[in-house]
């Protein structure tokens, strides 16, 4: 068994992702969250970048976290000196060593920058500070110069050194030879890639197959440009690609010949949180721990996956704390339509099975794709089963501009008595929201899990398709509502999802 650690970079490399700015005590809650899973270090920031990141540096410094907590710097003083501040462990050292980047960038001469970085290293050691020496665009770098920069810092105490591929130009053929021959240094060796073509989780596989001992990655591989690699598929592919058992089945989680401190089951946790931290959605098909990392909507598949799941899933969603869902759309078959009507409760005959299965048919011809709450209506329309909604909308009134804090009054009918309730919000959707919440909260505890807003049509007049995910403790539903009023179809997708969560639940 190999022992790799982990650096994460979310909070400096992920943050420089375009349009990321985490506030001080958001960067607490994600180095918290980080280091709870088991990561070995965390990269906080950059200490030199601002008094605001130096703030955030220090309450993640003082937080008594396990992990071991770094800053970037470059190679001068000054920056050392503000990770000092911060009270940091260590200090990722980055050293541009590729003549692009000497001649071009720092307009020095190679001398300059070796004489110049061993210098800063010697003063962050002499300031107790671990350091990681690492080398900027490494990968296009001349081998000789590179393991010479190495050389020398390891000679002047540099407890590990890290090669960049910064702008992603390793294959994995490459990236095997290339940090086997670093691994000659016989000094702890760290791979940090981006994935400007898409190859960083490869790249840094093949980096840990030649020798590499510690890995740098981002949750959800958020990052400069194309980003970094992905600290949960990194764990994953080590974890299951790199298994003992060279005739993999699903009963094999957890048998790898690497292994780090990082808890499997909280990645999908884990990219929710800082996805919502950040604000950078993931794109459904993310690999792990996008939501249709583990979705089947065709026939075909949802049959197999029902009979064993091994046959379409490589790992269970569980194994990484996500879930298993059937899509109801254009592809579906009888067996997984069964399996959600099941899930539901709702017991059929064969022909109305096969009613049910038509209309969802039809429907996805038509483009559509049919939340649970859309299935759940055509199976009481095909069964002739009328269902009181314990909660009506009587009415939502908005107060929205660019000079007053958006306000929503609503009158809900709740068991026929008539409830009112007043919400402001960050706009008028989220306002009428928190006053729909306001007015269920004595019995239903709801949280909006996602909110998608589509237009149907083309212009200002569009028709408004919204589509709302909830969750009740366990329970989790999807619905829609599509009008011409986006206030209205939230407030109807709402409460038509709460409605049928109430339902199942009583
Ligand atoms: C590949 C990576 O991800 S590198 C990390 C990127 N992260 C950041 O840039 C952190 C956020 N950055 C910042 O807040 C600012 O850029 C600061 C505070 C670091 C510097 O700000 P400024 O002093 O205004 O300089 P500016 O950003 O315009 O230019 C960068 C300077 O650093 C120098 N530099 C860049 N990398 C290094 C390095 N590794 N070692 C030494 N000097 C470096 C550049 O040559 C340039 O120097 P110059 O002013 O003599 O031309
Ligand atoms: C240091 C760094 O983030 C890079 O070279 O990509």
């Amino acid at each position: 068994m190999k022992k790799i650690r982990v650096l994460d970079t979310t909070l400096r490399d992920g943050e420089q992702t375009p349009g990321i700015s985490l506030t001080v005590s958001e960067k607490l809650r994600i180095a918290t969250k980080i280091d709870e899973i088991g990561v070995n270090i965390i990269e906080a920031g950059s200490a030199i970048t601002s008094s605001g990141e130096r703030e955030a540096i220090k309450q993640i410094t003082s937080a008594g976290l396990n992990a071991e907590i770094a800053s970037f710097a470059r190679a001068v003083k000054v920056d050392v000196d503000a990770a000092l501040e911060c009270d940091v462990d260590s200090v990722h050292l980055v050293v541009p060593t590729s003549d692009l980047h000497i001649e071009y960038k720092l307009k020095k001469t190679r001398e300059e920058v070796l004489s110049q970085s061993i210098e800063t290293a010697e003063y962050a050691l002499d300031h107790d500070l671990i350091v990681e020496l690492s080398a900027e665009d490494a990968t296009r770098s001349d081998m000789d110069f590179l393991k010479k920069i190495f050389i020398e810092g390891i000679n002047v105490g540099a407890q590990r050194i890290c090669a960049c591929d910064t702008v992603g130009m390793l294959t994995p053929e490459r990236s095997y030879d290339f940090y086997k021959e670093l691994s000659t240094l016989n000094t702890p060796l760290s791979v940090h890639c981006h994935n400007d073509f898409g190859l960083a989780v490869a790249n840094t596989l093949g980096a840990m197959r030649a020798g590499a001992t510690e890995f740098h990655c981002t949750v959800n591989g958020i990052g400069e440009r194309a980003g970094n690699a992905a600290l949960e598929e990194i764990i994953v592919s080590l974890d299951t690609l790199y298994g003992k058992n060279q005739n993999y089945s699903i009963e094999d989680n957890g048998s790898s010949i690497y292994q780090t401190d990082v808890n499997i089951q909280e990645l999908y946790s884990t990219s929710k949180f800082v996805s919502r931290l950040t604000g950078v959605y993931l794109q459904p098909n993310k690999a792990i721990v996008g939501e249709n990392a583990f979705a089947h909507e065709s026939g075909i598949h949802a049959d197999g996956v029902i009979k064993n799941a091994a046959t379409y899933e490589p790992i269970t969603p569980e194994f990484v704390g996500h879930k298993r869902k059937f899509i109801m759309g254009k592809h579906i078959g009888i067996k997984g339509l069964k399996n959600n009507l099941d899930e539901f409760g709702i017991k059929t005959t064969p022909e109305q099975l096969t009613e049910i299965f038509d209309k969802v048919k039809s429907l996805g011809d038509m483009g559509k794709c049919v939340t649970d709450v859309d299935l759940q209506a055509i199976a009481d329309n095909v069964l002739e089963l009328k269902r009181e909604q314990k909660i009506k909308l009587e009415e939502v009134t908005i107060v929205s501009g660019n000079k007053v804090i958006p306000t929503a009054s609503i009158k809900l009918k709740i068991d026929d008595k008539d409830v009112l309730e007043a919400g402001v919000g960050i706009g008028p959707v989220d306002a009428a929201i928190v006053a729909v919440k306001k007015g269920i909260s004595e019995f239903a505890d709801i949280e909006l899990e996602e909110y998608h807003v589509d237009s149907i049509t083309g212009g200002t007049d569009a028709l408004i398709d919204v589509i709302v995910k909830l969750k009740m403790g366990d329970k989790l539903i999807s619905a829609r509502s599509t009008q011409t009023d986006i206030i209205n179809a939230s407030v109807e997708a709402y409460l038509s999802g709460v409605n049928r969560l109430l339902e199942e639940v009583n």
